[in-house]
């Protein structure tokens, strides 16, 4: 593992950036989607497929793989890359986002968060410091700082509050972090990045952004959004909020999102991304195309033998008809979420190599503006 993490920026074209991240575990294209393998899975589909659609880099969380099947365990069995058969980087959440979804009974102190399994009840806490050593058994190639995200609409000063924990945490877990290296928990390949909270409020966002970047991670993070406050009051926070970031560094938008927020945000300057959209649609039906998104559970579909997509890269758009998808679906067998998984997972992919072409060549704007118009109309 001696390749030392490093961000190169290739190229700008407006504000949107070609760039590339080298990882001990491999190189990450960006502007590039991360499929969410939270469980050590990407659901309903095979990590072959996942490389093969184009996928650099997965992520992983730490909320969910400490409760099952446990840090530890996963650390005796050599670690998440070869407990799952990923040889790529893999990036993990710190558990703070999900503890507040999913966790129950949880109380947040200056220390941490002590919460209950949502699986059986039992009793947790995570801190900045136990969730980097966490992320550092799973062997994690780039962590997140344990923060603090509260949902929207919030107070002002609530909002506040979480930002300047999530401040005071990501010191705790930097120092964290630096510890795990020089105990060899963590290697030069390895980094973590800070995460930028502060609501939709621009001051906010600064004094956020400002104090992380005094800090000095190797990326940052913009978190806090995606979670109910709509596409405009997103791409606002982001254009307020990207500038006090520096251009040296990746910047990772949390969550997002819908192609059209996805186009929007590269854009403005993100540089990498998340969202369960792809696979989590995809089982309940929904197929991403390039004529637009299609809802496989639609009567009108039931006689149409046309391919799911077929400027797709992905065989089984060409290869599957409507109808064969709508029966799968309304059946609830497997291969339907199969199918509509691996479909989404290649869209979200091609739609990023396009985005990396497009601004290579100097034209994403245009390109934007053709892709919008294409992905957005409403399916015939
Ligand atoms: N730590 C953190 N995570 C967030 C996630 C989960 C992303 C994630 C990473 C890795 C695996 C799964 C999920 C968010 N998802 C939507 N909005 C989000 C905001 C935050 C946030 O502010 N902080």
């Amino acid at each position: 593992m001696t390749e030392h993490f490093a961000f190169h920026l290739k190229t700008t074209d407006g504000l949107a950036r070609l760039g590339e991240i080298t990882t001990s575990r491999g190189v990450i294209r960006t502007p590039a989607f991360m499929p969410v393998g939270t469980v050590a899975t990407v659901k309903a589909l095979y990590p072959d497929q996942v490389r093969d659609a184009g996928a650099d880099i997965l992520l992983g969380n730490t909320y969910h793989l400490m409760l099952r099947p446990g840090a530890e365990r996963i650390a005796r069995l050599g670690g998440l890359h070869k407990f799952m058969r990923w040889d790529g980087p893999i990036l993990t959440d710190s558990g703070g986002f999900q503890v507040m979804s999913l966790g129950k009974i949880r109380k947040i102190t200056e220390e941490g968060v002590a919460f209950q399994s949502h699986l059986d009840g039992s009793r947790h806490m995570l801190s900045p410091e136990r969730s980097i050593e966490i992320q550092c058994l799973l062997g994690a190639d780039i962590q997140m700082q344990f923060d603090e995200c509260i949902e929207l609409p919030a107070e002002r000063r609530e909002v506040e509050r979480a930002m300047e924990l999530s401040l005071r945490w990501a010191e705790r877990s930097k120092r964290a972090f630096e510890a795990q290296r020089a105990a060899g928990g963590a290697h030069a390949g390895q980094a973590l990045f800070g995460i930028v909270q502060g609501g939709t409020d621009a001051e906010l966002r600064h004094r956020s952004a400002a104090a992380l970047v005094d800090m000095d991670f190797p990326g940052y993070a913009v978190g806090g959004l995606a979670v109910g406050e709509g596409h405009e009051a997103m791409i606002a926070t982001l254009g307020q909020t990207l500038p006090a970031l520096p251009t040296d560094k990746p910047r990772y938008l949390m969550g997002v999102g819908t192609p059209l927020d996805l186009i929007e945000s590269v854009r403005l300057g993100v540089d990498m991304f998340d969202c369960v959209m792809p696979t989590r649609n995809g089982r309940h039906g929904y197929a991403f195309t390039w004529n637009g998104a299609l809802n496989m559970r639609n009567a009108k579909f039931a006689e149409d033998m046309s391919p799911l997509d077929e400027l797709s890269s992905c065989p089984g758009a060409r290869d599957y008809s409507k109808a064969y998808v709508h029966h799968l679906i309304k059946s609830g067998e497997f291969l339907g979420a199969m199918i509509l998984s691996w479909v989404n997972t290649v869209f979200y992919q091609d739609l990023m190599a396009a985005m990396r072409d497009a601004i290579a060549h100097g034209r994403f704007a245009e390109w934007a503006d053709e892709t919008k118009a294409r992905i957005t109309k409403r399916p015939a």
